[in-house]
């Protein structure tokens, strides 16, 4: 594959393959998915652990087994304090990639991923050896801030790297991580609850130094990315870089030299930030806030974070609880592996929405079902196998139209739009903005259930309808467009032309 040469839609192309080189590098960067993965899937299930409950959070643990049959079971898990475990992260994560983008500007994005990743190490260590809830809190805030700075770095570490005519494929795979850390965490709850008894939550918890240790090697043996070299003045390294990662035999000046002007271009704008408020730039900021919005808006970190207790809600035992989170794990990662061989063919936009599409049927499935069965007062009664599978099947669905389209593609799109000017700042946006509606979401889910009750999966099917439009109207298509031409997708584009004009394919400097 590589010295595949592709013509792109702006009119340009840069010769340059799929080489070995960059394909371990993506993987190796991919490794900071994991982190986060293994963060997202690993809370829910410790949370429906009874030692864990009895230990740190007695009154939900006593609410749980004082419920009678004909109590109101949407509002078991309902206690703040327990969901504060599981939110806290994210706003550390917030934090922190807010101050990354300084970070991954000024050192580099190999670095961030090495601190991040040392970040995350500590966090671990601490909530394995936790006696109090302080601990785990504290532990759960350093995890956030490892978080905040792999999410700042390595997806735009990745598109920087791989040759734009595979870029989808190669940044999805840091979505792909974040799913095996998902499935490895409801794997690893599933087994350690079986045979670890009472500190099952222990190695679950500690097992997160797993993934941060891979980071943290991989990341010394990755070379830096060659936007990032020139960002900070290190033209010839940079150019080395560039020639190693596209092949011996590949001519990269064209591409080396458009990297340079876009890095010239770039150091006219002294303030990314206030920057980000010109005109020309409406369609990027437009995109960093309203991808990651909807993305969390999708209700997929219901399932992710809270799956054992929902499953536990209606019906289920604990094993079948874990053993099902289990099962939508795995849907998760598979179905994420279809967006990477599908994206650079069928393009962004047929993803975003066909999987909008799949997961609104689902939600309306799951809606009726659970509504059917359990009414508004929560009280279930008998819930047949064949009925539960069904359930557990809609979930599955709806989870593998998530996985192939607003997964991976909240990722991939904003970093691939940006240009290098802003791209930081605006990275910092876009995973600030996830991390606050992750946090809102893991705040607030099990309020959320015990007063909407099964109307809870109706409230996000609104959402996918409206996202589904959004897309529709605003997104335009970015397959094979290399990233330094992106501005001439938005000058074709019917309603962001107003905004860029061909004029404005550089950067406009501080003092305009
Ligand atoms: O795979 C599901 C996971 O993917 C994310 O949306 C990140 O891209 C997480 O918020 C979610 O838990």
């Amino acid at each position: 594959m590589a010295g595949a040469f592709i013509e792109s839609k702006g009119g340009k192309a840069y010769p340059g393959g799929l080489t070995r080189r960059v394909f371990f590098t993506c993987f190796v960067a991919a490794f900071g998915g994991l982190i986060f993965g293994y963060d997202l899937g690993i809370s829910g299930g410790v949370t429906s652990m009874d030692p864990f409950l009895k230990k740190f959070f007695p009154e939900v643990y006593e609410k749980e087994h004082d419920m009678k049959p004909s109590d109101n079971q949407y509002c078991k898990f309902d206690s703040q304090t327990l969901t504060l475990f599981t939110s806290s992260l994210y706003l550390a994560a917030l934090v922190a990639s807010l101050v990354a983008s300084v970070v991954t500007r000024a050192f580099g994005r190999r670095l961030t991923m090495i601190f991040g990743g040392l970040l995350f190490l500590f966090g671990a260590g601490l909530n394995f050896f936790a006696a109090h809830v302080w601990m785990l809190i504290v532990g759960r805030l350093l995890l956030g801030f490892g978080i905040g700075c792999a999410n700042q770095s390595v997806p735009i570490y990745m598109s920087e790297v791989a040759p734009y005519n595979y870029r989808g494929a190669l940044n999805m795979m840091f979505q792909l991580a974040i799913t095996i850390g998902i499935f490895a965490a409801n794997l690893l709850n599933y087994l350690f609850a079986q045979y670890k008894g009472v500190d099952a939550w222990r190695y679950s918890l500690g097992c997160a130094a797993v993934p941060a240790l891979m980071i943290i090697f991989g990341a010394f043996f990755l070379p830096e990315s060659p936007s990032s070299l020139i960002e900070r003045g290190l033209d010839e390294k940079a150019k080395t870089e560039l020639q190693k990662i596209r092949g011996s035999k590949v001519d990269v000046d064209d591409e080396f030299k458009d990297l340079v002007a876009a890095s010239e271009s770039s150091k006219a704008v002294k303030h990314p930030w206030a920057s980000l408020l010109k005109r020309h730039y409406r369609p990027q900021l437009t995109f960093a806030i309203a991808i990651p919005f909807f993305q969390q808006l999708t209700g997929m970190n219901v399932i992710t974070f809270y799956a054992p207790v929902l499953f536990k809600t209606i019906g289920f035992g604990a094993t079948a609880s874990l053993m099902s989170a289990l099962i939508t794990g795995a849907c998760n990662a598979v179905a994420t592996l279809v967006s990477i061989f599908t994206v650079d063919k069928f393009g962004r936009r047929t993803l975003f929405l066909e999987g909008g599409t799949q997961m609104f049927l689902c939600q309306v499935l799951i809606t009726s079902l659970i509504g059917i069965k359990f009414g508004v007062d929560g009280t279930p009664g008998e819930l047949p196998k064949w009925y539960a599978t069904i359930i557990v099947v809609g979930i599955c669905v709806y989870v593998a139209g998530f996985a192939w389209s607003w997964g991976p593609l909240g990722w991939l799109v904003p970093s691939e739009i940006f240009p290098l000017e802003v791209r930081s700042a605006c990275q910092s946006i876009n995973v600030a903005v996830n991390m606050i509606f992750t946090f809102a979401i893991a705040q607030i889910f099990t309020t959320m259930l015990c007063h909407m009750k099964f109307g809870l999966f109706i409230f996000f099917a609104c959402f996918v309808v409206g996202m589904s439009i959004f897309i529709y109207k605003f997104l335009p298509e970015t397959k094979g467009v290399p990233i330094e031409e992106m501005h001439v997708v938005w000058q074709n584009h019917p309603y962001w032309r107003k905004f860029v004009k061909p004029t404005d394919s550089k950067p406009p400097s501080d003092e305009v």
